[in-house]
């Protein structure tokens, strides 16, 4: 494993951690990587998220339990692709509303005061070196067990208490418990004491994402990590999302520890997925450690296989500050709190820091440890993750950049800031705007607060005729797309319309100039004579499919159907097959990963990474309602596409389009061919007529009512049309 490839584009910070790890694996010398999984050209080019982004598409939402052997319950998903942001900002000062963050009340001495409870842990952790810190992070395909196998971690440590409450404790947000995914990564500080040698040690755990979509959060996780326990469900064994995961942190040098969970499973095939790991990823699976994290059996090996296998953190406190920002959140009363990752040095209250990021300087208000919930402690060292905020505290939500290096004023120009991370690039582009124009402003202030804690979403201001003032909001895939608007409305109680998920479009004008357009309402209109010599190309993406044997020649015909070239088709057992396609990235936001799992009784799984730019026939799907082009709907599609959507988007829209006094003519265009067209006739009675000339107070009534309900409507094309049309148009 020693000299595998580093991947600076993914997390750039070379310098802080030797790229040499696993040394007990034994891998090919000549690919340094699994021979199965080698692409045609590279192994460079095989890592997924070549480009710093890779993807997958999985579960949107999964029921509560989850034990059973028979593949989950689906929706579609997702997409991702490279995109610059240059231009995304922020657009409104932030006031202070806070990120809703789940306190667990089944902290193991939650009963003890907090400050003897810090006190406590404080004197236990002074006492440990750095050599007997672990920093690592548990990485899986979606659903293998993550988040229950860390609540079992943090029972082992006695950081919380044994007991029937503990479901995923470390997934904190709404969405999360809601949902059964963990979306955002979350740090939980834990102190172990060593069976053999009866010692403490200090083990920083990260529970991160499954999901593709999160994949910036698992990539910035490793940041704070040099090894990972790569979770395989015993039933479901590897999955994309293994795949891809191994190779993230294989890229990072990581040391992993395989670990193979659910063996409580009547559907358990331990032997199976061990051959899987050793044949997949020629991993030595003799230290394999078996568990069942939701019985708790097995799991007392993992934390010594993590002692023994993962290097402690390289660090020296004596020297001046090197903190590396890896997230942060809003909180009321504190500002911006930091997660931070200490390389060097040591960070205590009434320290002067310096933001290389933007030069500004902060005393520090307090640090502390997630354990799970916060505890302030005295001082971080070099090697520990804490958070800190400062006082006074940092009040811009643009100050906060994550992958920013900090150390003590004064040592700037001696201190080498850490590399930071790649900007995550949106893929999938959607407009939003509030149902209620008067909203504009709170829900400005709201989506602020959120971007503060992932940043992966980009934001512009946009204006739709149809639908007001808005936002063109980017994301990494349509499920981080759906979890962002379900935090708006748990979080901030804020209610949007949502356009549907588009990818970009790329177009050379004939000067050889480059344009990348993610409004759809941007895009030059067919009499605009400079787009007829003009090169339009689309984004796609290298997605690699895992499925049993029998259904392959249903997924071949879906990916064909879906405009894809196959690449490969390799068996990586007797009876699993790895497919991999060129794919245009439309598809994945076409519902490619549902009509997949739908031909596979829901056991395919997907993982994608971009391939770049193609050349493509496409052009712009606009609707027309009485001749007039509705913004707000417009998409750029494939040719091959346009008769369908077309028809389908004019029969949806009559549906929720009320009649009006006149006729009403609703079509869909492609450039200037009408494709599709439907008509909704017109009243034929005189509401009027029974109203009662006289009756003054009841016709004032009337008026206020019609003005009330006017704020609702607009006006497109002469016709009067319900907010709520667009919004059960624009819902699936
Ligand atoms: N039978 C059994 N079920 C388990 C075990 N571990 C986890 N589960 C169940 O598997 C489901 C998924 O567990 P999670 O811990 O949420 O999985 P995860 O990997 O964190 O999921 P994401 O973070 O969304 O990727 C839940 O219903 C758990 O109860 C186990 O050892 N045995």
């Amino acid at each position: 494993m020693r000299g595998a490839p580093c991947r600076p584009d993914v997390l750039m910070r070379p310098c802080l951690r030797p790229c040499a790890r696993l040394p007990r694996l034994p891998l090919p010398q000549s690919s340094r990587l699994p021979s199965t999984l080698l692409s045609t050209s590279s192994c460079q080019r095989t890592l997924p998220g070549r480009a710093g982004f890779s993807s997958l598409a999985s579960l949107e939402s999964r029921p509560n339990d989850r034990t059973s052997s028979s593949p989950p319950a689906l929706r579609p998903l997702s997409s991702s692709l490279l995109l610059p942001t240059t231009n995304a900002r922020v657009l409104v000062p932030v006031t202070p509303v806070p990120t809703r963050r789940r306190h667990n009340s089944t902290t193991a001495t939650s009963k003890m005061p907090i400050e003897r409870r810090a006190i406590e842990v404080e004197k236990r952790i002074a006492a440990i070196p750095l050599e007997r810190y672990r920093n690592f992070c548990i990485v899986a395909h979606i659903d293998h067990g993550k988040s229950t196998l860390s609540d079992r971690l943090l029972e082992h440590t006695g950081t919380i208490v044994a007991g029937d409450g503990n479901k995923q404790v470390l997934d904190k947000l709404d969405v999360e418990r809601e949902r059964g995914i963990t979306v955002k990564a979350q740090t939980c500080t834990m102190i172990y004491k060593h069976k053999e040698d009866g010692l403490d040690y200090l083990l920083h755990l990260v529970d991160t994402p499954g999901h593709v979509d999160f994949r910036a959060e698992v990539t910035r996780s490793y940041s704070s990590c040099s090894g990972a326990l790569l979770l395989v469900d015993a039933s479901q064994g590897v999955q994309a999302q293994t795949v891809a995961n191994f190779y993230l942190a294989f890229a990072q040098g990581l040391s992993l520890v395989p670990v193979v969970n659910k063996i409580d499973m009547a559907s358990a095939d331990v032997p199976r997925v061990l051959e899987q790991l050793e044949t997949v990823f020629e991993l030595d699976t003799s230290t394999a450690v078996k568990v069942s994290a939701k019985t708790g059996q097995g799991v007392g090996e993992i934390l010594p296989a993590v002692i023994k296998k993962m290097p402690a953190p390289v660090g020296d406190a004596k020297k001046p500050l090197r903190m590396l920002l890896v997230d942060s959140w809003y909180d009321t009363f504190k500002g911006v709190v930091l997660l931070v990752r200490l390389f060097d040095g040591t960070l205590k209250q009434g320290d002067k820091v310096y933001s290389y990021a933007t030069g500004n300087e902060y005393i520090v208000g307090e640090v502390g440890i997630q354990y799970p919930d916060a505890v302030p402690q005295k001082v971080l060292r070099a090697g520990q993750v804490g958070y800190v905020f400062f006082n006074p505290g940092m009040k811009r939500i643009q100050d906060a950049k994550l992958g920013d290096t900090f150390t003590n004023v004064g040592c700037e120009d001696i201190v080498e800031p850490c590399p930071g991370f790649e900007e995550p690039k949106p893929m999938v582009f959607v407009a939003a705007f509030p149902t209620n124009q008067d909203d504009y402003g709170r829900l400005a202030d709201s989506i602020s607060h959120l971007v503060l804690n992932d940043r992966s979403v980009t934001l512009q201001k946009d204006y739709s005729e149809a639908l007001g003032a808005g936002w063109r909001l980017g994301f990494l895939g349509s499920l981080h797309c759906s979890v962002f608007q379900d935090r708006l409305r748990q979080e901030h109680g804020a209610s949007i319309i949502i356009t549907e998920p588009a990818v970009p479009t790329k177009i050379v004008w004939s000067t050889g100039q480059e344009e990348i357009v993610t409004n759809p309402a941007e895009f030059p209109d067919p009499d605009d004579h400079r787009i007829r010599s003009a090169t339009l190309y689309e984004p796609f993406v290298n997605a690699t499919v895992t499925l049993p044997e029998e259904y392959v020649g249903r997924c071949i015909e879906i990916c064909e159907n879906a405009r894809g070239v196959q690449k490969s088709l390799e068996f990586f057992t007797a009876t699993q097959v790895i497919l991999k396609y060129e794919l245009p990235a439309a598809s994945l936001v076409d519902d490619l990963f549902g009509k997949l799992k739908g031909a596979t009784k829901g056991y395919a799984t997907l993982d994608y990474e971009d391939a770049g730019w193609r050349q493509a026939q496409l052009v712009k799907l606009n609707l027309l309602v009485n001749k007039k082009a509705v913004d707000a709907v417009a998409r750029i599609v494939h040719v091959s596409q346009v008769e369908r959507l077309g028809r389908q988007w004019v029969t949806k829209f009559k549906e929720h389009v009320d009649r009006q006094m006149f006729e009403v003519i609703i079509q869909a265009a492609a450039g200037r061919r009408i494709v599709a067209r439907e008509t909704i006739k017109p009243f034929r009675k005189d509401v009027l007529a029974k109203l009662h000339a006289s009756d003054i107070t009841r016709r004032r009534k009337l008026l206020e009512k019609q003005k009330a309900g006017r704020k609702r409507l607009r006006a497109v094309g002469n016709v009067i049309i319900d907010q709520s049309a667009f919004q059960k148009f624009l819902s699936k």
